[in-house]
């Protein structure tokens, strides 16, 4: 399953390899090649694609954070692109998550709560948001047949950073 992060939409390659022929068939190839040697983000454009690997991957501790600080393949480098860019355009970003349910669009806002909260230095707005969402979730939530903790509910995330 695949879950979408946007910035903006533009279609041109995949990973370091410009593909020749772009439809959903080569795409979903290469997705499934990078995914067999356990790279589970792909930008395609400037959107990253995550296909959820469904174990823990050894990727998201707070060295990561740092070793990132935005670059690469990674759910990392899309937080902070919005954050680098609201901190110098002194413009609001969005990052709109998509995708069916089970891929990921919970732990991926997850993922980028627990960034900002690492790279940003008024931090508990952050944590109090990271620590809101279990008890969102014990309202919100239920098992289904794709997944056993699934959101019931859209979420919107308003996040206010100072300076
Ligand atoms: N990056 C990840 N690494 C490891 N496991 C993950 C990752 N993303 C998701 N998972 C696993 O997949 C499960 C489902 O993910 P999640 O709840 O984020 O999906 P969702 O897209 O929000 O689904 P729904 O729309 O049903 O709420 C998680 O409980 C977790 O076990």
């Amino acid at each position: 399953s695949l879950s979408l992060l946007s910035i903006d939409l533009s279609i041109t390659c995949v990973g370091r390899m410009v593909m020749m022929e772009l439809n959903d068939t080569t795409v979903i190839m290469n997705l499934k090649k990078r995914f067999d040697q356990e790279l589970i983000y792909t930008y395609i454009g400037s959107i990253l694609i995550s296909v959820n690997p469904y174990k823990l991957m050894n990727m998201y501790g707070t060295d990561i954070v740092l070793l990132y600080e935005g670059r690469g393949l990674h759910i990392f480098a899309i937080a902070n692109l919005s954050y680098s860019t609201m901190m110098d355009a002194k413009k609001d970003q969005c990052i709109v998550i998509s995708g069916e349910s089970g891929s990921g669009k919970t732990e991926a806002t997850k993922l980028i709560l627990r960034y900002l909260t690492a790279i940003h230095h008024k931090r508990n707005v952050t944590q109090q948001i990271l620590e809101a969402t279990p008890l969102l979730e014990s309202f919100g939530n239920a098992k289904t047949v794709r997944n056993d903790n699934s959101s019931r509910f859209g979420k919107y995330t308003q996040i206010y950073l100072e300076e």
